[in-house]
């Protein structure tokens, strides 16, 4: 059996400012490094232990794997960053606060541009997008950097990273950590449930909380959990679904 641990993020200050943060290099909140800390306690005592970690090329992730990698005494085992581990992009709606973006074209506009699966929020004007020149996306076309992107396009980037990498890492024996964000973690979950359309909009990804996938040799899922307290874990949960709130 092989097993692969997933991490969101621990909270943002953008979480905790309840703003749209996408592509925006947001650092954690002391709470957010905490939760880091505590998921990494968890995943030790728990008898965890990684080969490699992967992560995004925003700070937010690679804090947050940090901070597990701390508590499990691993800060010496390889670490990948990769942008196509990155948020999905928020186009036009990036730092805009959520509860006020829902009083001004309401929740269920709101909830269609958090969490269906191919509208996209409204572009970032293209003399906007700092991406473009970020030299973090150097090796990328600049025609491959989004100005917005929904869950498909985010679907679209983070599968080929789950095939040509993560997957056959798993397969060789590797026990690989990946730290990342609520919808780059959505996009490959839906993969490995095989989850719809439409039911991937109630899904949401808790801050830093482990979510464990166990495969058969094949790399099929078997089953997936959280580690930590259950009810804990449900109201973070819905704390994320409640943020595009009018409030
Ligand atoms: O702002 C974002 O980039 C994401 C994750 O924090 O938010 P949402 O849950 O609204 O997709």
């Amino acid at each position: 059996m092989h097993k692969l641990v997933l991490i969101r993020h621990g909270q943002s200050q953008w979480n905790l400012d309840n703003r749209f943060s996408g592509w925006a290099d947001v650092d954690l909140t002391e709470q957010g490094m905490a939760e880091a800390r505590e998921a990494g306690r968890l995943l030790r005592e728990g008898g965890y232990h990684f080969d490699v970690a992967h992560t995004s090329v925003l700070k937010r992730a690679v804090r947050t794997l940090w901070g597990v990698q701390d508590a499990m005494d691993l800060m010496w085992i390889p670490v990948l960053t990769d942008w196509r581990l990155n948020e999905r992009h928020y186009g036009g709606l990036t730092g805009l606060n959520k509860a006020e973006t829902a009083a001004k074209y309401g929740e269920a506009q709101v909830k269609i541009w958090r969490r269906s699966y191919d509208i996209p929020p409204p572009p970032l004007e293209r003399d906007k997008n700092e991406s473009v020149h970020d030299p973090r996306y150097a090796a990328l076309d600049p025609k491959d950097i989004p100005d917005t992107e929904c869950l498909k396009d985010t679907v679209a980037r983070v599968l080929p990273y789950w095939h040509e990498v993560l997957a056959p890492a798993i397969k060789a024996g590797q026990r690989v950590l990946v730290a990342a964000h609520g919808n780059s973690l959505r996009a490959l979950v839906k993969y490995l449930d095989g989850i719809s359309d439409q039911a991937i909009v109630e899904l949401n990804i808790p801050n830093g909380v482990p979510l464990v996938y166990e495969f058969d040799e094949a790399l099929q899922p078997l089953r997936h959990y959280y580690l930590g307290d259950a009810e804990a874990i449900a109201a973070k949960m819905a704390a994320v679904a409640n943020q595009g709130k009018a409030k």
